[in-house]
């Protein structure tokens, strides 16, 4: 039976949570253990249903993959397949780094297009020029993309635009590249960065993530580590408009502020108090906020575009009007019908969207249109009179452990219960 999450609104939030690991820095780097001849730990593993999904991925290669408390180890030795089955594709859209993983590994690969949110097109033409520039032949048939690499070779890769995807899949290419590869215009996300910092601890040599250029010295054999997956920023982000949302004061262990600074400077404008002490974030929210400046969505060090849902949600009370630019996804505004069942006033024409603050938001049943969707109709049931359920959770489960908990944690009233009405 399906589960829907239940929130009682009206109560302000006190209380501590530790952050887990990050969705979009542990799906790449489990791609990137099929490039480690040995075992590999990861510790600060988040149970996601994406982290599922690649393990059973992993699993379906021939590789052997096991829970340890809140580790996930990873033994890719018994690798004895280069293909993807267009369900297993369909998952996520992480599924796609797998290809220059796989690429690296094995010389071929025989796959389909990735599944993931839908926020409008997302295609992988950038993924596919740059691995095509660093030697591979790809043939797209059918929808299954036959990629063959007896031999890639390092060279300059020039973006387009900062992808996130297409940086990291070339990163795992250029692992497997004879010479050196220069990625410009490389995406600058923290998770670029862990992703370095994962295969550096496997004896690759990548430096630069973090920065516009990444380069990675091609042809060493690589060899297994344990590492811990960085804190995620998303799942910090949603907290903190939590509590923005809800009132309160609220401690989020692990959480980086650097990693934050355009979502907390937001919620300051807003009128929060947030800090940062070292060893976690905390936020002292009071009832009623204030309108903020444009939020303009960006690659980073800019506004993420993963967050916009869940401050729009902050900010449906609030005094006054804020303007959203989402300059990333043509259609990222799919949870603003739902927020207005609950009685926001939210105005989208194309990439904007202005948010006009109520005086009152009231509980309703609303649907999650997608991850980050998802959680800002959790963030604004906080806020709002009375019960809210919020059904088609598996999307909220796609990158939350468990959202209904950490918010408990937090002092809120939420709790996932069966969805009889779907099913019945
Ligand atoms: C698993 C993961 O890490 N997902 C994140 C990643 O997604 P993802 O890696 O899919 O996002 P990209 O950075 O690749 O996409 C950003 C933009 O580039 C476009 N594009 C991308 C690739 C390509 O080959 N061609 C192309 O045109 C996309 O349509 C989109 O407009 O970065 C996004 C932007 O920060 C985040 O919202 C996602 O949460
Ligand atoms: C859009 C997201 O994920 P994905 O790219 O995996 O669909 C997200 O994490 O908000």
């Amino acid at each position: 039976m399906s589960q829907l999450l239940l929130v009682r609104g009206g109560r302000r939030l006190e209380g501590e949570v530790a952050i887990q690991g990050a969705k979009n820095s542990v799906l790449p780097i489990l791609a990137a253990t099929l490039l480690a001849k040995g075992p590999v730990v990861l510790r600060g593993c988040p149970r996601l249903r994406d982290v599922d999904a690649s393990v059973r991925i992993l699993r379906h290669l021939g590789c052997e993959a096991h829970w340890e408390a809140d580790a996930l180890a990873v033994d890719t030795a018994g690798l004895n397949r280069c293909e993807i089955s267009d369900i297993l594709m369909r998952e996520m859209r992480s599924s796609a780094i797998f290809l220059g993983a796989i690429l690296a590994r094995c010389g071929r690969a025989d796959l389909s297009y990735p599944g993931g949110c839908e926020l409008g097109p997302r295609p992988i033409d950038l993924h596919l020029s740059g691995l095509r520039e660093l030697g591979a032949e790809i043939r797209e048939e059918g929808g299954f993309l036959h990629c063959r690499a007896p031999r890639l070779r390092g060279r300059e890769v020039v973006l387009r635009m900062p992808s996130v995807g297409a940086t990291e899949n070339l990163m795992l290419a250029a692992c497997g590249c004879e010479g050196t590869t220069v990625i410009s215009n490389a995406a600058r996300e923290p998770e670029v960065v862990d992703l370095q910092d994962f295969l550096n601890a496997c004896g690759a040599r990548v430096f630069g993530a973090g920065s516009s250029s990444v380069s990675i010295e091609g042809g060493r054999k690589l060899h297994g580590c344990t590492y811990r997956v960085m804190p995620d920023r998303i799942a910090a982000a949603t907290y903190l408009c939590a509590a923005a949302s809800a009132g309160g004061n609220i401690y989020l262990r692990g959480a980086e502020e650097r990693h934050l600074a355009t979502v907390t400077a937001a919620l300051r404008e807003a009128g929060c108090a947030v800090t940062a002490d070292g060893a976690g974030i905390r936020a002292v929210c009071r009832e009623r906020l204030r309108a903020v400046g444009p939020v303009q969505t960006a690659p980073y060090p800019g506004f993420p575009t993963d967050a916009q849902a869940v401050l729009m949600a902050a900010l449906l009370r609030s005094r006054g009007a804020t303007v959203f630019e989402e300059n990333i996804f043509e259609n990222r505004y799919r949870h603003v019908d739902e927020l207005i069942r609950m009685g926001a006033s939210i105005r989208v024409s194309g990439r904007v969207a202005v948010v006009t603050g109520v005086e009152r938001l009231h509980g309703a049943p609303v649907r999650c249109t997608d991850l980050r969707g998802g959680a800002a109709l959790c963030v604004a049931a906080l806020a709002a009179e009375g019960e809210t359920r919020v059904s088609q959770i598996c999307h909220i489960d796609r990158g939350y452990e468990d959202l209904a908990r950490d918010l408990r944690a937090l002092g809120a009233d939420a709790e996932r219960v069966e969805d009889t009405e779907t099913d019945s």
